[in-house]
Protein backbone atom coordinates (compact mmCIF):
# COMPACT_ATOMS: atom_id res chain seq x y z
CA UNK A 1 0.00 0.00 0.00
CA UNK A 2 1.28 3.44 -0.46
CA UNK A 3 0.44 5.85 2.14
CA UNK A 4 -1.40 5.20 5.22
CA UNK A 5 -4.79 6.27 5.50
CA UNK A 6 -5.23 8.78 8.65
CA UNK A 7 -7.48 7.62 11.48
CA UNK A 8 -8.99 10.84 14.08
CA UNK A 9 -10.68 9.78 16.95
CA UNK A 10 -13.34 11.87 18.86
CA UNK A 11 -14.50 12.09 22.68
CA UNK A 12 -18.11 12.42 21.18
CA UNK A 13 -20.13 12.79 18.00
CA UNK A 14 -20.25 16.76 18.80
CA UNK A 15 -16.28 16.95 18.76
CA UNK A 16 -16.29 14.35 15.58
CA UNK A 17 -18.51 16.85 14.28
CA UNK A 18 -17.00 19.84 14.41
CA UNK A 19 -13.68 18.31 13.05
CA UNK A 20 -15.46 16.82 10.29
CA UNK A 21 -17.06 20.45 9.37
CA UNK A 22 -13.56 21.68 8.69
CA UNK A 23 -12.80 18.90 6.72
CA UNK A 24 -15.26 19.06 4.29
CA UNK A 25 -14.89 23.14 4.77
CA UNK A 26 -11.42 21.61 2.95
CA UNK A 27 -12.59 19.72 0.44
CA UNK A 28 -14.85 21.99 -0.87
CA UNK A 29 -12.73 24.90 -1.36
CA UNK A 30 -10.70 22.31 -3.14
CA UNK A 31 -13.74 21.17 -4.86
CA UNK A 32 -14.46 24.88 -5.79
CA UNK A 33 -10.63 25.45 -6.94
CA UNK A 34 -10.45 22.65 -8.81
CA UNK A 35 -13.63 22.93 -11.11
CA UNK A 36 -16.45 25.46 -9.23
CA UNK A 37 -18.12 23.02 -8.05
CA UNK A 38 -18.40 20.34 -5.38
CA UNK A 39 -19.34 16.91 -6.48
CA UNK A 40 -19.98 14.46 -3.12
CA UNK A 41 -21.14 11.24 -2.67
CA UNK A 42 -23.01 10.22 0.78
CA UNK A 43 -24.17 6.32 2.04
CA UNK A 44 -26.75 5.70 3.96
CA UNK A 45 -26.94 4.24 7.98
CA UNK A 46 -25.83 6.57 10.64
CA UNK A 47 -23.88 9.00 8.57
CA UNK A 48 -26.91 11.10 7.43
CA UNK A 49 -27.31 12.02 11.03
CA UNK A 50 -23.51 12.72 11.85
CA UNK A 51 -23.16 14.52 8.55
CA UNK A 52 -26.38 17.17 9.18
CA UNK A 53 -24.28 17.87 12.82
CA UNK A 54 -21.57 18.87 11.23
CA UNK A 55 -23.19 20.98 8.13
CA UNK A 56 -26.11 22.68 9.87
CA UNK A 57 -23.74 23.91 12.88
CA UNK A 58 -23.83 27.71 12.68
CA UNK A 59 -19.75 27.74 13.20
CA UNK A 60 -17.29 30.09 13.75
CA UNK A 61 -19.20 32.86 10.87
CA UNK A 62 -15.46 33.04 9.59
CA UNK A 63 -14.96 33.72 5.85
CA UNK A 64 -13.99 30.04 5.82
CA UNK A 65 -16.24 28.61 7.43
CA UNK A 66 -18.92 28.91 4.72
CA UNK A 67 -20.88 25.62 3.81
CA UNK A 68 -21.95 26.81 -0.24
CA UNK A 69 -24.52 24.39 -0.70
CA UNK A 70 -25.35 25.96 -4.13
CA UNK A 71 -22.32 24.60 -5.90
CA UNK A 72 -22.85 20.96 -4.12
CA UNK A 73 -23.87 18.04 -6.13
CA UNK A 74 -25.08 15.45 -4.49
CA UNK A 75 -24.54 11.68 -5.08
CA UNK A 76 -25.42 8.61 -3.32
CA UNK A 77 -22.84 6.13 -2.80
CA UNK A 78 -25.34 3.67 -2.23
CA UNK A 79 -29.25 3.14 -2.89
CA UNK A 80 -32.07 0.53 -1.79
CA UNK A 81 -34.36 -0.02 -5.01
CA UNK A 82 -37.07 1.62 -2.88
CA UNK A 83 -39.34 4.73 -3.89
CA UNK A 84 -38.08 7.64 -2.72
CA UNK A 85 -39.97 8.42 0.11
CA UNK A 86 -39.67 4.57 1.95
CA UNK A 87 -38.16 4.45 5.21
CA UNK A 88 -35.81 2.15 3.88
CA UNK A 89 -34.34 5.03 1.16
CA UNK A 90 -30.98 6.80 1.12
CA UNK A 91 -32.20 9.51 -0.20
CA UNK A 92 -35.41 10.02 1.87
CA UNK A 93 -33.02 9.68 5.08
CA UNK A 94 -30.73 12.22 3.43
CA UNK A 95 -33.95 14.63 3.07
CA UNK A 96 -34.82 13.98 6.28
CA UNK A 97 -31.89 14.98 7.90
CA UNK A 98 -30.16 17.22 6.05
CA UNK A 99 -31.54 18.29 2.88
CA UNK A 100 -34.88 19.74 4.76
CA UNK A 101 -33.10 21.54 7.01
CA UNK A 102 -30.77 23.61 5.40
CA UNK A 103 -31.02 27.03 5.64
CA UNK A 104 -32.37 29.59 2.66
CA UNK A 105 -28.67 31.75 2.99
CA UNK A 106 -27.05 28.70 2.46
CA UNK A 107 -28.55 27.83 -1.08
CA UNK A 108 -29.24 24.46 -2.34
CA UNK A 109 -27.94 21.86 -3.56
CA UNK A 110 -28.03 19.71 -6.80
CA UNK A 111 -29.12 16.41 -5.42
CA UNK A 112 -29.19 13.30 -7.97
CA UNK A 113 -31.36 10.73 -6.40
CA UNK A 114 -32.03 7.16 -8.34
CA UNK A 115 -34.51 6.78 -11.38
CA UNK A 116 -37.61 5.47 -9.09
CA UNK A 117 -39.08 4.19 -12.87
CA UNK A 118 -36.44 1.30 -12.76
CA UNK A 119 -37.76 -0.19 -9.56
CA UNK A 120 -38.32 -3.55 -10.42
CA UNK A 121 -34.64 -3.88 -12.15
CA UNK A 122 -31.58 -3.04 -10.66
CA UNK A 123 -29.78 -3.07 -13.73
CA UNK A 124 -31.42 -0.88 -15.69
CA UNK A 125 -31.14 1.21 -12.53
CA UNK A 126 -27.54 0.99 -11.97
CA UNK A 127 -26.79 1.89 -15.46
CA UNK A 128 -29.53 4.88 -15.43
CA UNK A 129 -27.65 5.93 -12.27
CA UNK A 130 -24.25 5.40 -14.16
CA UNK A 131 -25.52 7.97 -16.90
CA UNK A 132 -26.22 10.71 -14.62
CA UNK A 133 -23.19 10.70 -13.78
CA UNK A 134 -21.50 10.67 -17.26
CA UNK A 135 -24.18 13.50 -17.34
CA UNK A 136 -22.19 15.10 -14.09
CA UNK A 137 -18.81 14.19 -15.11
CA UNK A 138 -17.56 12.84 -18.17
CA UNK A 139 -19.18 10.16 -20.86
CA UNK A 140 -17.56 6.81 -19.86
CA UNK A 141 -15.73 6.50 -23.03
CA UNK A 142 -14.05 9.98 -22.59
CA UNK A 143 -12.34 9.43 -18.89
CA UNK A 144 -11.96 5.92 -17.28
CA UNK A 145 -13.51 7.12 -14.30
CA UNK A 146 -15.25 9.77 -12.28
CA UNK A 147 -13.51 11.75 -9.84
CA UNK A 148 -15.73 12.48 -6.35
CA UNK A 149 -14.24 15.50 -4.63
CA UNK A 150 -15.46 13.45 -1.15
CA UNK A 151 -17.08 10.17 -0.58
CA UNK A 152 -18.12 10.01 2.82
CA UNK A 153 -18.93 6.51 3.78
CA UNK A 154 -19.99 4.36 6.66
CA UNK A 155 -18.52 1.03 7.87
CA UNK A 156 -20.83 -1.84 8.39
CA UNK A 157 -20.08 -4.64 11.37
CA UNK A 158 -18.96 -7.04 8.55
CA UNK A 159 -16.54 -4.42 7.15
CA UNK A 160 -18.96 -3.62 4.09
CA UNK A 161 -18.94 -0.43 2.91
CA UNK A 162 -21.19 1.48 0.45
CA UNK A 163 -23.00 -2.02 -0.76
CA UNK A 164 -20.22 -3.76 -1.49
CA UNK A 165 -20.12 -6.80 1.03
CA UNK A 166 -17.40 -8.91 1.74
CA UNK A 167 -16.25 -11.67 -0.57
CA UNK A 168 -19.21 -10.30 -3.01
CA UNK A 169 -18.18 -10.68 -6.62
CA UNK A 170 -19.06 -7.11 -6.88
CA UNK A 171 -15.43 -6.33 -5.49
CA UNK A 172 -14.22 -7.82 -8.73
CA UNK A 173 -16.06 -4.66 -11.06
CA UNK A 174 -13.65 -3.10 -13.06
CA UNK A 175 -15.66 -1.77 -15.66
CA UNK A 176 -18.72 -0.90 -14.19
CA UNK A 177 -18.82 2.71 -12.41
CA UNK A 178 -22.59 1.64 -10.99
CA UNK A 179 -23.31 -1.90 -10.22
CA UNK A 180 -26.53 -3.76 -9.44
CA UNK A 181 -26.65 -5.82 -6.39
CA UNK A 182 -29.66 -8.39 -5.64
CA UNK A 183 -28.57 -10.51 -2.68
CA UNK A 184 -27.65 -7.65 -0.68
CA UNK A 185 -26.89 -9.24 3.30
CA UNK A 186 -28.03 -6.41 4.65
CA UNK A 187 -31.97 -5.40 3.68
CA UNK A 188 -33.15 -4.45 1.67
CA UNK A 189 -31.61 -7.52 -0.62
CA UNK A 190 -32.14 -5.04 -4.38
CA UNK A 191 -29.81 -2.14 -4.29
CA UNK A 192 -27.05 -0.42 -6.65
CA UNK A 193 -23.84 0.65 -5.68
CA UNK A 194 -20.72 2.91 -6.42
CA UNK A 195 -18.05 0.15 -7.86
CA UNK A 196 -14.97 -0.08 -5.52
CA UNK A 197 -12.81 1.40 -8.73
CA UNK A 198 -14.83 4.73 -8.28
CA UNK A 199 -14.50 4.99 -4.84
CA UNK A 200 -10.82 4.51 -4.47
CA UNK A 201 -10.44 7.21 -7.46
CA UNK A 202 -12.15 10.06 -5.24
CA UNK A 203 -10.12 12.87 -4.39
CA UNK A 204 -10.78 12.67 -0.42
CA UNK A 205 -12.74 9.57 0.81
CA UNK A 206 -13.56 9.36 4.56
CA UNK A 207 -15.29 7.11 6.86
CA UNK A 208 -17.46 7.65 9.54
CA UNK A 209 -18.16 4.89 11.88
CA UNK A 210 -18.48 5.34 15.88
CA UNK A 211 -20.05 3.50 18.78
CA UNK A 212 -19.21 0.42 20.39
CA UNK A 213 -20.13 -2.30 18.02
CA UNK A 214 -17.63 -0.57 15.29
CA UNK A 215 -14.74 -1.78 18.12
CA UNK A 216 -14.49 -5.05 16.76
CA UNK A 217 -14.59 -4.91 13.01
CA UNK A 218 -12.50 -1.80 13.43
CA UNK A 219 -9.32 -3.80 14.68
CA UNK A 220 -10.09 -6.26 12.33
CA UNK A 221 -9.66 -3.15 8.98
CA UNK A 222 -6.77 -1.06 10.78
CA UNK A 223 -4.76 -4.18 12.52
CA UNK A 224 -5.17 -6.80 10.79
CA UNK A 225 -3.65 -8.38 7.79
CA UNK A 226 -7.26 -9.86 6.85
CA UNK A 227 -8.83 -6.78 7.32
CA UNK A 228 -7.12 -5.61 4.53
CA UNK A 229 -9.30 -7.74 2.02
CA UNK A 230 -12.55 -6.69 3.48
CA UNK A 231 -14.28 -4.13 2.01
CA UNK A 232 -13.32 -1.02 3.85
CA UNK A 233 -9.90 -2.41 3.91
CA UNK A 234 -9.42 -2.74 0.28
CA UNK A 235 -10.93 1.19 0.54
CA UNK A 236 -7.82 2.00 2.49
CA UNK A 237 -5.32 -0.03 0.44
CA UNK A 238 -6.78 2.11 -2.89
CA UNK A 239 -7.11 5.05 -1.00
CA UNK A 240 -4.19 5.22 0.96
CA UNK A 241 -3.68 8.76 2.51
CA UNK A 242 -6.63 10.11 0.82
CA UNK A 243 -8.69 7.75 2.91
CA UNK A 244 -9.43 9.85 6.96
CA UNK A 245 -11.45 7.98 9.32
CA UNK A 246 -13.60 9.72 11.75
CA UNK A 247 -14.32 7.65 15.16
CA UNK A 248 -15.23 8.09 18.42
CA UNK A 249 -13.55 6.78 21.48
CA UNK A 250 -15.73 3.64 21.65
CA UNK A 251 -15.38 2.69 18.02
CA UNK A 252 -11.70 2.63 18.19
CA UNK A 253 -11.34 1.05 21.70
CA UNK A 254 -8.23 -1.71 21.32
CA UNK A 255 -7.10 -0.39 17.85
CA UNK A 256 -3.72 0.15 18.01
CA UNK A 257 -3.09 1.85 14.50
CA UNK A 258 -1.80 5.30 14.96
CA UNK A 259 -4.27 8.39 15.22
CA UNK A 260 -3.45 11.56 14.25
CA UNK A 261 -4.27 14.28 16.54
CA UNK A 262 -5.42 17.17 13.57
CA UNK A 263 -6.40 17.83 10.46
O1 LIG B 1 -27.41 1.93 2.53
C1 LIG B 1 -26.68 1.38 3.34
O2 LIG B 1 -26.98 0.35 3.91
C2 LIG B 1 -25.39 2.07 3.68
O3 LIG B 1 -24.92 2.91 2.72
C3 LIG B 1 -24.33 1.17 4.28
O4 LIG B 1 -23.21 0.94 3.51
C4 LIG B 1 -23.95 1.81 5.60
O5 LIG B 1 -23.18 2.96 5.36
C5 LIG B 1 -23.22 0.87 6.50
O6 LIG B 1 -24.00 -0.28 6.67
C6 LIG B 1 -22.93 1.47 7.86
O7 LIG B 1 -24.12 1.80 8.49
P1 LIG B 1 -24.14 2.43 9.94
O8 LIG B 1 -23.41 3.74 9.82
O9 LIG B 1 -25.60 2.62 10.25
O10 LIG B 1 -23.46 1.46 10.84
Amino acid sequence: MGKQPNLYTFSDTNALAKTLRAYVLQCQTAGLERHGAFKVAVSGGSLPKTLAKALLDPGNGGPEDKINFSKWEIFFADERAVPLDHSDSNYKLLKDELLDKIPEDLGKPVVHPIDVRHLDDVQEMADQYQEELMRSFAAKDSVKLPIFDLLLLGCGPDGHTCSLFPNHELLRESDAWVAPIEDSPKPPKARITLTLPVVTHGIKIAFLATGEGKAGILKEILDTDEGRSLPCGLVNEGGGERVSWFTDAEAVNGVGFPKRGSL
